[in-house]
């Protein structure tokens, strides 16, 4: 398990953990890693000068701690430090921390240096930020983000909100590092919202501490030993029926490309046979993909196998009265895009949603989410994991919450949060493929849970390989993802690429 805590956690484990040890311990014991993890990054390079930010409360003493020891190390390193100490009285710890590093004789400044240091070290706030970031802080932190010199935060990048990954407003600004080392366990949000990239590569240092001190986990990261039980390797004996049927219901006028990549995922990511049941007159068979088969969608049975609605589904009363009749079916349901909308303006829908018993999966971007919740956008964004988890509970199906730092709820709030992908999922289209996606793996027997968290990591990592390849981020497109997708698949299964 990566397992992901709240602030309040943190302090908790803090508390009972201080109350065994010295005054100042943990703080020493951050010093020392951040010092260390300065040491490896400064490894090889010709500047040996680093910048110390250290602000108010204890993330300023982790900061001090680590100059201390930095200044300390004999490893030829100019040693920097600006402290802004703020008007309210230091901690013992960070007073002591701030005497240690006088005694080393690190150097303080009142400014920013002229010329760019090897390492930008952010201790200005941690888990103890209450608002957003102002005066002599602030405008540092504009500073150092136009500068774009390198950062390593300390626990948390200073101005973002270590339970939600919002940057804390209003009109509020982020230092933004390449790397953030967390102390004592990984924080939420370094890896939802704006998380990934104000945080960029985190690290733990659990400080030593002893894992039974550690409550429950709030959330986790995804990765693939949580699907790792459903990926089978085929029998030689199995027929197209062996893996399930998926229709996608979607391709109103005008929006038959949304169901044909939905279709595409489907059949790449291994369902046995694909159709789409359309619900305008529209192609009728798709030339570059001539295993997917089409219906009509007006006739075709809802009741049945695995049904993927809403991309490019439109808003008709043909669309609403297919809904209204395949939620209460037997078929297994991942409903995206337009399926969402329409569920969202409808208290009947809404109803028949959360009377199912059969397995479903709901794919919202934020806005949908807002929707389904009846919030605005804003408000799903400022904490993506409480809005995954209530449209969870409300409707009693799986969600996936779209965007960066997918997160994957299930009723009774197990959250997950996912790692992979990059900025070419922000594109038209990518969303009907990881329907696709979750509806051939729910139609190849995977549990709603396990479809819906293998299909978001294998989406993001079919792009991410797709990206080191040279295809994107910049004009990536939907279509390339479903043969990628297929080779990751593959992979997980086989241990080899195939058919990349
Ligand atoms: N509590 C723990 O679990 C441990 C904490 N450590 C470090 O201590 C940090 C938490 O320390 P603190 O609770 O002192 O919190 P912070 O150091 O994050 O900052 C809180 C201080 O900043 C002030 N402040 C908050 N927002 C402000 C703003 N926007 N502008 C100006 N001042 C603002 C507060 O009044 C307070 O004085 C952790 O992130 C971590 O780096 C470590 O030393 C190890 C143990
Ligand atoms: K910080």
């Amino acid at each position: 398990m990566k397992p992901l805590y709240s602030v309040a956690q943190i302090r908790a484990v803090e508390q009972l953990v201080a109350a065994t040890l010295e005054p100042g311990a943990l703080m020493q014991r951050a010093g020392q890693a951040a010092a260390n993890g300065v040491l490896a990054l400064l490894a090889g390079q010709a500047n040996r000068s680093v910048l110390l930010l250290a602000g108010p409360g204890n993330n300023g003493g982790d900061a001090l701690e680590a100059a201390a020891n930095l200044a300390g190390a004999g490893a030829g390193i100019d040693v920097a430090v600006i402290y802004l100490a703020g008007s309210a009285l230091a901690s013992a710890e960070t007073a002591q921390a701030l005497g240690r590093a006088h005694d080393a004789q690190v150097r303080f400044l009142d400014a920013l240096p002229d010329s760019a240091p090897a390492l930008v070290v952010d201790g200005l706030f941690g888990i103890g930020l209450a608002r957003a970031l102002d005066g002599a802080a602030r405008v540092m932190v504009e500073a150092l983000n136009a500068l774009g010199w390198p950062v390593l935060a300390l626990d948390v990048p200073s101005g973002l909100d270590a339970d939600t990954g919002a940057i804390v407003g209003p009109d509020g600004v982020a230092l933004r590092a390449g790397r953030t080392l967390a102390f004592i366990g990984n924080k939420i949000g370094l890896h939802t919202f704006e998380g990934r990239d104000v945080a960029g590569e985190v690290e733990v240092a659990s400080l030593a501490i002893d894992a039974h001190y550690f409550p429950p986990a709030s959330a986790e990261l995804n990765q693939a030993a949580l699907f790792a039980n459903q990926l089978k390797p085929r029998a030689n004996n199995s027929h197209k029926g062996s893996f399930g049927d998926v229709a996608i219901v979607g391709g109103a006028r005008g929006m038959a490309g949304a169901a044909m990549l939905t279709a595409r995922a489907a059949l790449y990511s291994g369902a046995g046979r694909v159709l789409v049941a359309a619900l305008d007159p529209g192609p009728a068979f798709d030339s570059v993909q001539p295993e997917i088969m089409f219906r009509d969608g007006a006739t075709y049975p809802l009741g049945v196998g695995t049904l993927v609605m809403g991309p490019g589904m439109g808003g008709s009363a043909l669309a609403m009265d297919m809904l209204a009749r395949a939620l209460p079916g037997a078929a297994a349901l991942v409903l995206d895009a337009d399926a969402l909308n329409l569920i969202g303006a409808s208290v009947d829908l809404q109803k028949r949603l959360g009377a199912r018993t059969a397995p479903t999966i709901l794919t919202p971007h934020p806005l949908e989410a807002a929707r389904l919740l009846g919030i605005s956008s804003l408000e799903v964004q400022r904490d993506r994991l409480a809005a995954a988890r209530a449209i969870a509970n409300r409707f009693n199906a799986i969600v996936v919450l779209k965007g960066s730092g997918s997160v994957i709820a299930a009723p009774g709030g197990a959250a997950v949060i996912n790692t992979s992908g990059n900025p070419g999922l922000a594109s038209a289209g990518t969303g009907d493929v990881l329907a696709g996606i979750c509806g051939s793996l729910l139609a190849q027997g995977w549990p709603a849970r396990e479809a819906a968290l293998g299909a978001v990591w294998i989406h993001g990592t079919a792009a991410d390989r797709l990206v080191s390849q040279g295809i994107g981020p910049i004009g990536l497109c939907a279509s390339e993802l479903p043969q990628a997708v297929r080779a990751v698949l593959n992979e997980l299964v086989y241990g080899t690429a195939k058919n990349g």
